[in-house]
């Protein structure tokens, strides 16, 4: 990591949501943090505290002498606090003006303001965490299901990390073999360090398979399970998103094709994190505005890990029916007969004879059997992540997407061993691999990734 001027200042935030709560912490990192701290507060010398004391006194404005609240501030030394370094956590009353004007009182007497992550960039910067780790705080941050929050703690106690080192290792110990052969030509081991080579690819890319495959369900436990309602036009896909949600978000009326747009809502079914798509009916139409809804629709519906197929029961079966019925056959899916309490004219029975989907009969209006509803949906769910005590579990894009990366450089190792290409040769993507996988922890990880990562951090973390 280039080391900035800036890079390991003092910096200062508020760590708590900015509202009126019983007590806010402001929080410092840094060299001077001690210091800053004992300029405002009266009470006894912090730069005599022990660390990992709570000392109890007040904030005083030392420009004016005005007393600004009695507070609790907590001395934490280097090396054993979160950040590495040296860090200072004032606990005063929960408003945000008292915070407030604590927090600018920091600032005055020689912090900087904190960007956001910048207290989880430090801990990384100075090697408590990895990005692996890093990426964990914020998941358990904006953990909405207790099955979220746990992926997320797992994450944070280093087992993706720990594993990822390992299969670093494994590459690295076989490098070394390299270099010796490629060093030392008249040694003449060619043919066995090549084999080597793409023996240990093969057993590394068996590895990343594994994650790999933890990898979709570890999306669903982090982001929930991509849900799109869909139907064509008024058969009440508005309706149910309402009803899951307990809201009025989404326009309901009586006109066909009321909705034109996509519409995501997060919500909790029995324990089940759902990322709900509401969508515009999906139907043949010449309306500029709509036919662009229906795009949007056919989209979400690409992209949804499970869809809510809604029919109108209290007509017969259109021909639009059967193309979303057909469109959707290939998809975990849940036939919803709606609109029951106005006399059935399709029954379970005969949609059950044409597919394996589960058929669910409602009225999202007169709310009648919607807990059936919400069953099927949960056992779905947990049909799908019967493995959800795995340890280590891939949770994000990125380390998908390098693992996959990863994965592809192996393989060229092992074709390029395959078709007698010279070992020094093979060894470019070797390397890359390794590579590849230290940009997961962060061990190889470019500046710019690094800045972008933290950056979507909350402010104070
Ligand atoms: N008041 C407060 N509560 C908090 C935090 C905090 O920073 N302040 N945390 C912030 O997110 C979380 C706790 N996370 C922490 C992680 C590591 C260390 C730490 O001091 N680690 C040292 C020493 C460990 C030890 O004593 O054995 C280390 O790893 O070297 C502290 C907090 C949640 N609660
Ligand atoms: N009788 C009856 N009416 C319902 C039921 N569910 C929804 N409706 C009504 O059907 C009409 C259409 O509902 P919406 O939820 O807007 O339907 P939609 O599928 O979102 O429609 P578009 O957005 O136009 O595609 C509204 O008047 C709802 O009140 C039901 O179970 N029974
Ligand atoms: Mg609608």
């Amino acid at each position: 990591m280039a080391q900035t001027l800036t890079e390991f200042d003092t910096i200062a935030a508020i760590s708590t949501p900015i509202g009126e709560g019983g007590i806010s912490i402001v929080r410092m990192s840094g060299e001077e943090s001690v210091k800053i701290a004992n300029r405002l507060f009266k009470g006894k010398d912090l730069t005599k505290a022990a660390s990992h004391t709570i000392n109890y006194g007040h904030i005083v404005d030392p420009k004016t002498g005005e007393m600004i609240d009695e507070v609790m501030v907590s001395v934490l030394l280097a090396p054993k606090t979160a950040t590495r370094e040296d860090m200072i956590e004032i606990n005063c009353h929960g408003g945000i003006v008292v915070t407030n004007r604590i927090l600018q009182l920091l600032l005055a007497n020689g912090a900087r303001m904190a960007e956001p992550g910048e207290f989880t960039k430090r801990a990384f910067v100075n090697g408590r965490i990895d990005l692996t780790q890093a990426e964990a705080v914020m998941d358990i941050v904006r953990a909405k299901t207790d099955k979220a929050r746990d992926v997320a703690a797992k994450q944070m106690a280093g087992g993706l990390m720990q594993k990822i080192k390992d299969l670093r290792q494994e590459i690295l110990n076989t490098l070394a073999n390299v270099e010796v052969n490629i060093d030392y030509p008249e040694y003449d081991a060619d043919t066995v360090t090549a084999k080597e080579m793409a023996d240990t690819s093969k057993r590394v890319i068996s590895e990343i398979d594994a994650l790999l495959k933890t990898a979709n369900e570890g999306k669903i436990l982090r982001n929930g399970l991509a849900t799109a309602i869909v139907g064509r036009p008024n058969v009440g896909k508005s309706s149910l998103l309402n009803y899951l949600t307990q809201s009025d978000k989404a326009i309901v009326t009586d006109v066909a094709g009321t909705t034109r747009d996509t519409l995501e809502e997060f919500v909790s079914v029995n324990g089940v994190p759902l990322e709900l798509i509401d969508t515009a009916g999906i139907h043949q139409t010449d309306d500029k505005v709509e036919k662009i809804g229906v795009e949007r629709s056919k989209k979400a519906l690409k992209r949804a890990d499970l869809v809510l197929l809604l029919l109108d029961s209290s007509q017969e079966l259109t021909s639009e029916d059967q193309e979303l019925l057909q469109a959707t056959a290939d998809k975990k899916r849940i036939i919803v007969l709606n609109k029951t309490d106005l006399g059935m004219k399709i029954t379970p029975q005969e949609l059950a004879d044409q597919t394996a989907s589960p058929v669910i009969a409602v009225s999202v209006l007169e709310k009648q059997h919607m807990e059936q509803l919400e069953q099927t949906i949960k056992d779905l769910f947990f049909s799908g992540i019967e493995n959800s005590n795995e340890q280590v579990m891939v949770t994000n894009q990125r380390q998908t997407g390098l693992l996959a990366k990863a994965k592809g450089q192996l393989e060229e190792v092992i074709s390029a061993v395959d078709n007698g290409i010279p070992v020094d040769i093979a060894q470019i993507d070797f390397t890359g691999a390794w590579d590849t996988l230290g940009e997961i922890t962060g061990d190889s990880a470019p500046d710019e990734l690094i800045t972008q990562l933290f950056s979507q951090f909350c402010l104070g973390k």
